[in-house]
């Protein structure tokens, strides 16, 4: 029987992309927004600083009366307030006088520099507010003063549409006097695996029973990618059960990946139900591991059908999954950065597919994570990975010393 051609690996990836858009935008307090992506851009509400302040603890001064200032000529001046930060007052300074201010608190009005407590007689630490101080060193007019507007001003945009709410977003926003912002909200993936073999980890094991896996890895994935995950454990290779549990997961979820039962197996239950009453093709794929793969729809929800086998699940979620879940998120950039590192050994690439290498980096480059081949099933190995190296098509051999393409893993 002559086989399929094989799908390029860019073009499923394209594929499974054009299976949705990006989910619609909501308004969120900033609070619950880590990670998300904006779908408006977030505009200051307030100058930041919000008022000029002191960058240090000491004494606010004019300048003026301490030009001349150092440790053989220290100036006194009258000490006539106290500015702890958050305090709303106001000291008036006249010549020959300074006001106690705090780091962030609010320049007096009248003040045109602050001294550092270290340039004065003043011990540093707590203590009562003294009458006098004495300065020892000269303090140009704004210096230690942070002025008000100098970091983003009330109406300027701090944040850009499809920017991602980072902790460091986060901050600008909440400085710049944000308390919600217009994000796109995390999507929502339907996770199943299927195999009459599968167990709860943890359950004693029957001859022909394993672990599910898939279910938790995927679950994991998705949670990585900044997606929440619905988990339904393994589901037996029956096609009525299959159905019922994908129908049921499929309504409450932007999204479905289903694990198992999808090559040319006997009781292939996946391909079985959904070639049948899905949108759903299944193709070859030239990728390896992760040959074969199905996607389309059931019941308007988005599915992608990953290989059962471990390794395959894992690398054909990069591939294909992950890209879609921040699709579906609205990032900008649904890949991976990638990375050229060395070979540090050889291993063999099967002719005609997209080698997905689990790799591990070690000094100077990468070596196979899962022993010298690629086996699909070996997925305790798979967790000393900590990259996948891109192997093009064809290429049938790397060895030693030769530079690869990695897509670096958390
Ligand atoms: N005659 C052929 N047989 C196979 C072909 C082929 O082209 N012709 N392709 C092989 C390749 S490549 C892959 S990949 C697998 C994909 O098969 P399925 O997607 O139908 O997966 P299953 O048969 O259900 O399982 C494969 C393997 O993975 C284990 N598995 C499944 N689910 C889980 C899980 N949730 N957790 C842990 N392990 C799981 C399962 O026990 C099998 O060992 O087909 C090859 N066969
Ligand atoms: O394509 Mo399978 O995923 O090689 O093991």
């Amino acid at each position: 029987m002559a086989s399929a051609p094989l799908r390029t690996v860019r073009e499923h990836q394209q594929r499974a992309l054009a299976l949705c858009s990006p989910l619609p935008a909501h308004r969120m307090p900033l609070g619950d927004a880590h990670g998300l992506v904006l779908a408006s851009p977030v505009v200051a509400a307030t100058d930041t600083p919000p008022f000029d302040n002191s960058a240090m603890d000491g004494f606010a001064v004019h300048a003026g009366d301490v030009t001349g200032a150092s440790p053989d000529a220290p100036v006194t001046l009258r000490v006539v307030g106290d500015v702890p930060a958050g305090s709303p007052t106001d000291p008036p300074l006249r010549p020959g006088e300074a006001v106690r201010i705090m780091t962030g608190a609010p320049l007096p009005t009248d003040a045109t520099a602050v001294v550092p407590v270290e340039h004065t007689d003043v011990p540093t630490g707590p203590g009562d507010l003294p009458a006098h101080v004495a300065v020892r060193a000269a303090a140009a007019p704004g210096v230690h003063v942070r002025r008000a507007g100098e970091d983003t001003r009330a109406g300027d945009v701090v944040l850009d549409e499809g920017a991602v709410l980072t902790a460091r977003a986060v901050a600008a926003a909440a400085s710049a006097g944000c308390p919600e912002v217009t994000v796109r909200p995390r999507p929502c993936v339907g996770i199943l695996s299927t195999g009459t073999e599968l167990v709860t980890p943890g359950t004693p094991l029957e001859r022909g029973q394993i672990p599910d896996s898939n279910s938790y890895l995927l679950a994991a994935a998705v949670e990585e990618a900044g997606g929440i995950a619905v988990r339904v454990g393994g589901v037996g290779d029956d096609a009525a059960s299959f159905a019922a549990a994908l129908t049921q997961l499929a309504a409450s979820v932007d999204l479905v990946v289903t694990t198992g039962g999808v090559s040319v197996g006997a009781f292939d239950v996946v391909r079985e139900v959904l070639d049948a009453a899905g949108d759903v093709e299944f193709v070859p794929v030239a990728m390896q591991p992760g040959k074969p793969q199905g996607l389309g729809t059931w019941q308007g929800t988005p599915v992608i059908t990953l290989p059962g086998n471990p390794v395959s699940a894992f690398v054909s979620f990069e591939a294909f999954v992950r890209p879609v879940l921040r699709r579906l998120a609205g990032h900008a950039d649904e890949h991976r950065p990638t990375v050229v590192l060395r070979a540090v050994e050889g291993w063999r690439s099967p002719p005609g597919r997209e080698q997905h290498m689990p790799v591990r980096t070690v000094d100077g480059g990468v070596v196979p994570a899962t022993g010298r081949g690629s086996g699909s099933h070996l997925v305790a190995s798979l967790a000393l990975a900590d990259g996948l190296a891109v192997v093009p098509a064809d290429t049938t051999e790397v060895v030693a010393g030769d530079d690869v393409t990695v897509v670096l893993l958390p």
